[in-house]
């Protein structure tokens, strides 16, 4: 008898479009799936910094202790909001194609960004990224789903609030007032959507592998493997992007403190068969140039 897939999901409208692409993908090559909508504590405490938290994986939890508990057998997830290592029991099946990993300003008007201010975002990585460049600008947080912070962003007076790019135009709702960043590294993995399964559960795994991209798959492990290595379990202000262009893999990696005064970038390029340990090669370089003392003092900042 044909099994039906069992798709969990969180009820964001951009993770529901994210777990029916994968539906119909799988359903495109014969198999028979359902969508099992999960809430998540990432969705239901508004009013915290992520960070503040102090949980990772705080969008991925509920979902992956739903797959445990046998109630769904394969889980969609945004990458970057994947923890760097996936709970015992639980794999990586496939990582889709990468969309475009870009952040983006949405304004509220003009800007003129000599003028102080005032930036929306809840994210270290962009906060201090931003601060590095705009030093006179005032930076607050900004959390909820795509669409709730759209609307935070009209109702109040700040000039803009940073996106990922991919998630508005997956819901369709990219506003024409919108600045791409491209001097900024995005988060590892941005843009990238992942599918985890129980790593006991041929059926599913068998299904989900087919829809693997494979460049995707490479670029997103160099830049996770990236992350795992210097935060050693701790959220920090880290940006990765690797790019495959001609059999070579070119990768961006920075660390930055806090404030976003100190950073610390790498730029290397390897050919593609020797991405495995590229990651890790590119994170101990940024550690041994100053990163080491820097992970620390945010560690130290965080608590
Ligand atoms: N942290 C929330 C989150 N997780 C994935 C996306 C967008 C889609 C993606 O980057 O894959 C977003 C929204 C955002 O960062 O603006």
């Amino acid at each position: 008898m044909k099994k039906t897939i069992r798709i969990g999901t969180r009820d964001s409208e951009l993770a529901l479009w994210q777990a029916n692409t994968v539906k119909s993908k799988l359903e495109a090559l014969g198999y028979s799936t359902e969508l099992v909508p999960v809430k998540s504590q990432g969705d239901l405490v508004l009013d915290k910094p992520l960070y503040e938290m102090g949980i990772v994986g705080i969008f991925t939890k509920t979902l992956d202790i739903a797959m445990i508990n046998g109630q769904v057998d394969i889980v969609v997830h945004s990458m970057k909001d994947v923890p760097t290592l996936l709970p015992k029991g639980i794999v990586q099946v496939a990582v889709l194609e990468r969309a475009t990993s870009e952040d983006i300003l949405v304004t509220n008007g003009e800007i003129n960004f000599e003028e102080p201010c005032t930036i929306a975002s809840g994210s270290l990585r962009r906060k201090a990224q931003w601060l590095h460049r705009y030093p006179n600008h005032n930076l607050v947080d900004l959390r909820g789903n795509v669409n709730t912070r759209l609307q935070k962003l009209k109702d109040n007076q700040w000039q803009g609030a940073i996106f990922a790019k991919a998630g508005l135009e997956r819901i369709n709702v990219l506003p024409k007032n919108y600045i791409t960043l491209d001097w900024m590294l995005p988060a590892p993995a941005q843009g990238a959507m992942v599918i985890v399964a129980m790593k006991n559960d041929e059926y599913s795994k068998n299904a989900a592998a087919q829809l693997s991209h494979k460049t995707s798959e490479i670029c997103t492990h160099v830049e996770r493997q990236f992350l795992r290595t210097l935060e050693g379990g701790c959220t920090a202000p880290i940006g990765a992007y690797a790019e495959i262009m001609e059999e070579q893999i070119n990768f961006k990696g920075c660390l930055f403190s806090l404030d976003g005064k100190t950073n610390i970038d790498i730029e290397r390029t390897v050919p593609t068969s020797e991405y495995e340990g590229f990651g890790e090669k590119c994170a101990s370089l940024i550690l041994q140039n100053g990163g080491d003392a820097l992970m620390i003092s945010i560690k130290n900042e965080m608590k």
